[in-house]
């Protein structure tokens, strides 16, 4: 099991070129809100965009427009009950579905839209409601594509059904299998150590990060966080470990004089620390 440190961010995060525009940078779609968890996904929304997404859209519930818009001027919107929403889809090379989607028959609508429609060169990075809704049926997994799942260790239970105490890494790994078979995937399963698997063999635990940290919506922004590296660097392990990475370190340094880390707070640090690591590389 490789033990996280900062290289991992200096290794992942490089400098971007003058010749680029945001269209280099990826064009990432978050689905989720619905209008008890509006929080989420704009909470997912601040992680991405901090994290440097070049294109990031929301599909919410409509209720959730002036809040975001409010909030990130950033993001494009659209109403998740909207036709275009398959269209949009299609276009995308990072999807980020479930921070907030709740578990309604308009959340399994929107899910059943994703999974049909997800093509091959595609990433989807599924969290929080939409790992419930694939543990209740399978089929809402998209069926082409890459994948990221991102539970905390109940979602995990629900999905794998290992009870939290058995969660260990040779269960896990051969759960993931067995939910995954012949799929590129990689799963992240959160906890205070957090731990990264592939089909591949490769295993990571985050030693950082900290108990400021257990506060709703913290989940959220690390999937925005992931969904953005993908979308600017590429899928590969060692991205989604440095994403990981990046939440907690910024988590740790907000930590430092705060009792609690607010996600929103966290999302604010992001974008220094990646010119702080990124440049450590230039130097080099
Ligand atoms: N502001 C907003 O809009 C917010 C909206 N949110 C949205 O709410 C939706 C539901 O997501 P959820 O994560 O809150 O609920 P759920 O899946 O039932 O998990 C909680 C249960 O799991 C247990 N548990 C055990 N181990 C655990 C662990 N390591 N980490 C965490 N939990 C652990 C835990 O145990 P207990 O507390 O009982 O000890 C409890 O029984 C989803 O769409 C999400 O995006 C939230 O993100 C918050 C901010
Ligand atoms: N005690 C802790 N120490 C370190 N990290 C923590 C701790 N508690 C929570 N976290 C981190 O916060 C995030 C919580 O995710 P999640 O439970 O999905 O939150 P939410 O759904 O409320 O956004 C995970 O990345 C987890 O690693
Ligand atoms: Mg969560």
């Amino acid at each position: 099991m490789q033990e996280l440190t900062a290289d991992i961010l200096s290794r992942v995060i490089t400098p971007r070129k003058s010749h680029s525009h945001k269209g280099d940078y990826g064009r990432l779609l978050l689905i989720g809100g619905n209008e008890n968890y509006g929080g989420a996904i704009i909470m997912a929304t601040e992680g991405a965009i901090n994290a440097g997404a070049g294109l990031t859209a929301v599909a919410t519930h409509l209720i959730n427009l002036t809040a975001l818009h409010s909030r990130d001027p950033e993001a494009m919107f659209i109403d998740w009950r909207d036709q275009h929403l398959p269209e949009l889809i299609r276009k995308m090379d990072v999807i980020v579905c479930g921070p907030g989607l709740g578990v309604n028959l308009q959340a399994k609508k929107v899910m059943n839209i994703l999974a049909t429609n997800v093509t091959e060169k595609q990433t989807v990075v599924l969290d929080a409601s939409a790992l419930d809704l694939i543990s209740q049926d399978h089929q809402l997994i998209p069926a082409k594509g890459k994948l990221v799942l991102t539970p905390h260790q109940m979602e995990w239970q629900r999905l794998s059904g290992l009870r939290i105490p058995f969660q260990t890494d040779g269960a896990n790994l051969a759960a993931f299998k067995d939910l995954l078979l012949g799929r590129e995937a990689i799963l992240v399963l959160k906890s205070n150590q957090t731990r990264i698997y592939d089909l591949f063999g490769h295993q990571a635990i985050n030693p950082i990060g900290n108990p400021g940290m257990a506060i709703g919506g913290s989940g959220d922004t690390l999937a925005g966080i992931i969904g953005a590296f993908i979308a600017q660097f590429d899928y590969s392990f060692d991205t989604i470990s440095a994403a990981v990475y990046l939440h907690s370190l910024a988590g740790d340094i907000v930590y430092k004089d705060n009792y609690v880390v607010k996600p929103t707070a966290l999302s604010k640090r992001l974008p220094e620390l990646m010119k702080k690591y990124c440049a450590k590389e230039r130097k080099m």
